[in-house]
């Protein structure tokens, strides 16, 4: 098997490479600073983000963007808000290569509203593009902990290549047709991991959690639904399955996010403060926006753009939800 590339050298683009890389894969990391990138390369573990994590034999660190003309495929784990221009800069560096692109990052854009898929096809035409996502903390896909995710792609020969590559005896992808609908569980999620955090922040208690698990749930249905997604992906792994792990646990940085904000911190100034990217905090508008152009009703994320974008404080944003018109559950 020639190598793969992994594009993105954060905590999840580390733990995937060390993942592949481990199971005997031919493996080269791609971080765009040069110097992190030697720094990584000589140590041998990337201590800013997955400290502690030896890097397997098989895996090579780089930051030039070419060397991807020497890979058979691409996972791209680039944060959301910056995968339009590192995008580009891929279809460049390979000339256009009609290459298999695993997409891995969590995020509306910005401004168009985009999930990544659309801006793989708007960037990138050639490649093949799929969608890696689903419950997976990097920490423990990297410890090697048993994981199950969603590997969704239209194109049948695109699921075996990425299936055939991804799976190793700790690590499960499950295959899908609907890549808009993995998409889009795992960009949702983020903005209703934040509203559990402000939740366990404020000490509301578990049955304020479940609540909102259940509720943002059917935001996320509604969402997807209207989106055009399939109802069997929403209700999988890349959907429910993420929403569970990520609304339970502080090892989420969004639930973390919240669980600051519920304590009185704010958001600006939190999100400053944070090396780690945590997607729900920027794709909160554009979700809402979408939300609004499609008729859909999510009052949860509403209230997480509202209080991300300091257009209301946390108390208000509770109050709005609570008080809301009596209505059926459905
Ligand atoms: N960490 C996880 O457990 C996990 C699991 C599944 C999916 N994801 C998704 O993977 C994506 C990457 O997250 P992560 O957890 O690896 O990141 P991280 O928070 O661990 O690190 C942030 C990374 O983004 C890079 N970065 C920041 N701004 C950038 C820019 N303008 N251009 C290019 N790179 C930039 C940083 O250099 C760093 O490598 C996100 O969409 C996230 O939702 C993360
Ligand atoms: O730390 P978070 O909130 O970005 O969540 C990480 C993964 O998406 C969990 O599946």
């Amino acid at each position: 098997m020639a190598k793969l590339m992994v594009a993105g050298a954060g905590s999840w683009g580390t733990a995937l490479a060390v993942l592949m890389a481990e199971a005997g894969r031919e493996t080269v990391l791609w971080c765009r600073d040069k110097e992190r990138a030697l720094q990584m390369a000589t140590a041998r573990e990337n201590a800013r983000y997955l400290g502690g994590v030896a890097f397997p034999e098989a895996l090579s660190v780089t930051s030039v963007a070419s060397d991807l003309k020497d890979a058979e495929g691409l996972l791209f784990v680039v944060p959301a808000q910056a995968a339009r221009g590192w995008l580009e800069r891929f279809r460049e560096a390979t000339s256009g290569a009609d290459l298999p692109v695993a997409l891995c990052c969590k995020g509306l854009e910005r401004g168009s509203m985009a999930p990544m898929h659309k801006v793989l096809s708007e960037t990138w035409p050639e490649a093949k593009g799929s969608v890696l996502s689903g419950p997976s903390f990097a920490a423990d896909v990297a410890r090697g902990l048993p994981t199950a995710v969603t590997l969704a792609s239209e194109d049948e020969a695109q699921r075996s290549f990425w299936l055939e590559r991804l799976s190793t005896p700790t690590f499960r992808p499950y295959a899908s047709d609907d890549p808009l609908g993995a998409e889009l569980g795992g960009a949702v999620k983020n903005v209703l991991a934040i509203a559990c955090g402000i939740a366990v922040g404020k000490g509301f208690g578990e049955s304020a959690k479940a609540a909102l698990i259940a509720r943002g749930f059917a935001e996320l249905q509604r969402f997807g639904l209207a989106m055009g997604a399939k109802p069997e992906t929403l209700a999988g792994l890349s959907g429910l399955g993420d929403l569970v792990l990520t609304c339970n646990s502080p090892q989420s940085r969004n639930f973390s996010l919240g669980m600051a904000i519920g304590e009185g911190a704010d958001p600006a100034t939190y999100l400053e403060s944070q090396k780690s990217v945590a997607e729900g905090a920027a794709t909160a508008g554009p979700l809402t926006e979408q939300a609004r152009a499609l008729g859909c009703e999510m009052p949860i994320s509403e209230g997480v753009a509202a209080v991300i974008d300091g257009r209301q404080g946390v108390d208000e944003a509770i109050g709005g939800l609570m008080n809301r018109p009596l209505r059926s559950e459905a």
